[in-house]
């Protein structure tokens, strides 16, 4: 650090070092100013010196006595090292470049900085921070060369510069930039960065405004003279510098740095008895004298060997606002000054004690960036501003083609002709010239070719996710299609029509995408190719043309060319980046929208279906009226409850199958139909057809699909398709219960299972039963047992119109969240989209919530199937009348009570794929809907 000061010491002009990040130490200089007059004549002689290494300072005790021989081996001098030392020789420049110019680097990268000038009264602090007129110190150098760099940033960053000036006199704080008689107070955040609440901010657009805020502040400063310094400040002067950026280059995310730049000119210390202070400037002195101490006490404890002491910041004002440039986010410059004249020996002594502590406090710095991401309506205003880039490179590039073109030629012509050999090196010097832009525009043509292309295929991949999801909605259709067995012969012939030309033109569009996908491909590979081989040439015509131009100006306008093509390529790797992304984020705010459509639908079913147990007073498990109640929990502060009342009770009492939601029909009539069915492998048990009634239900867990996040489904479906044993990794001893803080999902479950499965056989009946004689006799016994069952002679025949039509909502409300989440994964899988349908039964049921169980047939418990409907039947009658005949839970046990016919095992095998030996036959799981809840 100390060369790279020494350097910058030198000369002054030095490019601006980078810091490195992380951990740093505050950087210590020190400045020891002239003599000054009052000095002189008070017959004091220079005790500190500078010595030659530049990074030492010798003070000498002015009372040591030579001639004393006690004391004669003791060292009269102490030496100080610090990362830069000044003398009187040094210039405002020279100080100034070897502390704020090296932070400001690092802060136009985004980092905080902080300067502060510390010593005792008259050492020179406000000198060096303030200057004069004609010799302007730190503040004013600072902030004019941050304009030139801003200047030199111009066209490539935005800046916006703004600053606040304030003083701490007596503990009190002052705006001096809008000065009046009202004090300011300290907040803090909740991220502990102190703030100063009503702080004017103004915002500076040119150094000469800065320099007249400056001014302006400093007249408004607290000075008075005392004994020791005729201007002495009796205050703490802070400014803060915020800066604040962008690249005006257009991206997907922008980037945005902020950084604080303070600059502190602090009171200095004095001792009453040099300053023979009375009165007010005593009481100054005091409040000076105690801030210093209480920074002093945080130098001491934040310098201590692994800075295990605690920090008190809190003791002053000035602590607290050099909270970050002491201990936390900031690169900090300390400058300490001192008096070379003997009468301040102490004074000097003690600034260079503390100065020495200081060196080695430690600063945890991070770059203050914040990404801002762009939504899909700004992407196309980047992709806007983008092209208007490239249009204004080229514009750019015209001009120096031909400045580049003109300057050779000029020169040709200016060579006599004897000059032979210089004329044949300009010739072939204009001939290269013409090659390298030829590459170059070579290159360009390539990159916008691809760029082209890329855009093209993600418009393909994006048809053949659409035509694969037609084509899988009807194959998952044509696996349903008993449930068509009720419409009429004519309705389904017209359906079949329907979806058979649209399935067989979406086939053929695929077939058509995949041709034009071959072909862009291997287009691709070949504008591949030639961008490569156009880059690499380039680079050597390149270095062989800059060998050749002589002139410097000719090398400088072919450098800018150069540079010219290449800021022309990343404009076009943004674009081709912006195209995708925008494409990603069409895809993902599309499925959003379906998501969120289809949550509503599923709400209001659940809610129609409570409206129909309470008025049916069906009586419902408790841990079903405990899921209901997480539910209600779930849906925010009970507004979409109470909009769906509004609407449902019209719904439900016009009693008419067409659904009276206005948002619903909607979504009923449009969304639904589009995304009829999707789930290929998965049979959903939620429809009141005969069909279903074949299929075995068995239970494990029952979870809400709320009870997960989006990301925990994603998460899961995920894993699960991953998995190389599938039908092992979904035993139920790896599937986790998802559980509550106050409701224990597995236990849940348990009970549900021991207490004879009461849950399933409730729903299975309510559900799912055919009305039959067994059926009415069930439902007769279930009402018995309720303490009020006149609702009993409601028409039978209407409550199972009513069931019906919410289980044909249910049917395609979980089709179709199995169809989103279908498209979402395949959207995930990057440019390859996979032909294999990523749904499976383990997905879907994953999808839904549900707990899947690798369960061998064996030990299944089969509650729903028609063909056991006598013994489900007395299951039922032993559930609901505590019977202690109870469903066993062991498998065993289950089997005998449960025990199917051999007819009946091979069904379910079917079904299934239960007995068959194959790994993609083996029954992979169990799966429950949660049914229940409707
Ligand atoms: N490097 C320097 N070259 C010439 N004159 C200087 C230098 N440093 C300080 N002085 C002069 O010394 C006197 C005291 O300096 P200054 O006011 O900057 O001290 P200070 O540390 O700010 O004191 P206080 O804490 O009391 O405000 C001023 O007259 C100033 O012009």
């Amino acid at each position: 650090m100390a060369n790279v000061l020494k350097d910058n010491l030198i000369s002054g002009t030095t490019p601006l070092p980078l810091l490195p990040t992380g951990e740093q130490q505050i950087v210590v200089a020190c400045r020891i100013r002239p003599m000054t007059e009052e000095e002189i004549l008070q017959g004091a002689t220079i005790i500190a010196h500078k010595v030659a290494e530049d990074n030492m300072v010798v003070l000498l005790d002015p009372e040591e006595d030579h001639d004393d021989i006690l004391r004669a081996n003791r060292s009269r001098e102490r030496k100080y090292m610090f990362d830069v030392v000044s003398d009187a020789r040094a210039q405002q420049q020279d100080v100034y470049a070897s502390s704020a110019k090296i932070l400001l680097s690092s802060v136009l990268e985004g980092y905080n900085a902080t300067v502060f000038a510390y010593g005792a009264t008259g050492a020179g602090k406000t000198y060096t921070m303030l200057g004069t007129e004609n010799n302007p110190g730190v503040m004013y150098r600072t902030l004019d060369d941050l304009f030139v760099e801003i200047k030199n940033f111009q066209g490539q960053r935005e800046y916006q510069v703004s600053m606040s000036y304030l003083e701490i006199y007596n503990e009190l704080i002052r705006d001096l930039l809008a000065p009046s008689s009202t004090f300011l107070e300290l907040r803090e955040d909740a991220k502990g960065t102190i703030q100063v609440a009503g702080l004017s901010e103004i915002i500076a657009k040119t150094p000469r405004e800065v320099m007249e805020m400056l001014h302006k502040g400093n007249r408004a400063r607290t000075q008075e003279p005392t004994k020791a310094n005729k201007t002495s400040s009796r205050s703490h002067a802070v400014l803060q510098v915020n800066i604040k950026q962008r690249d005006v280059t257009r991206s997907h995310t922008e980037q945005v740095r902020f950084a604080k730049l303070y600059m502190i000119d602090l009171a200095g210390s004095e001792r009453a008895a040099h300053t023979q202070n009375t009165g007010r400037r005593m009481m100054e002195g005091a409040h000076i004298n105690r801030s210093l101490l209480a920074l002093g006490n945080c130098i001491n404890a934040l310098s201590e060997k692994g800075n295990t002491k605690y920090v008190n910041y809190r003791d002053s004002k000035l602590t607290r606002i050099l909270k970050d440039s002491l201990g936390g986010n900031s690169r900090t410059v300390m400058i300490a000054h001192v008096s070379p004249a003997s009468i301040h020996f102490e004074e000097s002594r003690n600034t260079l004690n503390y100065a020495d502590r200081a060196k080695y406090i430690k600063t945890k710095i991070r770059r203050n960036v914040i990404d801002v991401s762009y939504h899909i309506a700004q992407y196309q205003q980047i992709i806007k501003d983008l092209r208007n880039q490239a249009q204004l490179l080229r514009e750019q590039r015209d001009d120096l083609e031909m400045r580049l073109t003109t300057t050779n030629e000029a020169r040709f012509s200016r060579l006599s002709d004897s000059n032979t050999n210089e004329r044949l090196r300009v010739e072939e010097g204009l001939k290269l010239k013409e090659n390298i832009v030829q590459v170059y525009r070579k290159q360009i043509d390539a990159r916008r070719a691809l760029l082209e292309i890329e855009s093209g295929l993600m418009d393909i991949k994006h048809e053949c996710t659409r035509n694969e999801s037609i084509i899988e909605n009807y194959d998952s259709n044509k696996e349903n299609s008993p449930r068509n067995g009720k419409k009429s012969s004519d309705e389904t012939s017209t359906d079949t029509i329907i979806s058979d030309n649209s399935v067989q033109r979406a086939r053929a569009e695929l077939r058509v995408l995949e041709q034009e996908r071959s072909k862009l491909d291997k287009q691709r590979k070949t504008h591949v190719k030639e961008f490569e081989t156009a880059k690499s040439e380039g680079r050597r015509l390149f270095e062989k043309v800059t060998k050749k131009m002589t002139s410097l100006e000719q090398r400088e306008l072919l450098r800018l060319l150069a540079q010219n093509y290449e800021y022309e390529m990343k404009t076009i790797e943004l674009q081709a980046e912006i195209f995708s992304r925008e494409h990603m984020v069409k895809n993902r705010d599309l499925q959003l929208l379906r998501m969120s459509q289809h949550r509503s639908l599923c709400d209001t079913l659940i809610y129609q279906q409570r409206r129909l147990i309470q008025e049916h007073q069906i009586i419902i498990p408790t841990d079903l009226e405990e899921l209901y109640q997480l539910y209600s929990r779930d849906i925010d502060e009970g507004q979409l409850m109470h909009d769906l009342k509004t609407y449902s009770l019209r719904s439900i009492a016009g009693g008419n199958n067409k659904l009276s939601l206005p948002f619903l029909s909607q979504i009923a009539e449009e969304d639904l139909t589009s995304a009829s069915t999707s789930v290929t492998s998965f049979h959903i048990p939620t429809n009141g057809s005969r069909r279903n009634l074949n299929q075995p239900v068995t239970t494990t867990l029952v979870v809400p699909h709320r009870t997960l996040s989006d990301q925990d489904l994603f998460t899961r479906v995920n894993n699960e398709s991953n998995s190389n044993d599938l039908g092992q990794d979904l035993l139920v001893t790896k599937t986790k219960p998802i559980s509550y803080s106050h409701f224990n999902f597995e236990q849940s479950s348990k009970q549900q299972l021991t207490k004879g499965n009461s849950l399933v056989s409730m729903s299975s009946e309510s559900v799912d039963t055919p009305i039959n004689k067994t059926d009415t006799t069930i439902r007769n016994k279930t009402h018995t047992i309720s303490p009020s069952n006149d609702n009993l002679h409601t028409p039978i025949n209407n409550k199972v119109k009513l069931r019906k039509q919410t289980q044909d909502i249910a049917a395609k409300a979980a089709q179709r969240r199995a169809n989103l989440h279908h498209k979402e994964l395949m959207g995930d899988m990057g440019p390859v989209v996979s032909r294999e349908p990523i749904v499976s039964k383990e997905n879907v049921a994953s999808i839904y919530g549900l707990e899947i169980t690798g369960v061998k047939p064996k030990k299944t418990v089969t509650i729903n199937d028609p063909a056991v409907s006598r013994g489900r039947a007395n299951d039922f009658r032993r559930t609901n009348s505590d019977s202690p005949d109870i469903l066993p839970l062991d498998p065993s046990n289950s089997t005998t009570n449960n025990r199917p016919t051999k007819t009946q095992t091979k069904k379910r095998s079917i079904s299934h794929g239960s007995t068959l030996t194959n790994r993609s036959q083996i029954p992979i799981a169990n799966v429950v809907v949660p049914r229940e809840h409707f």
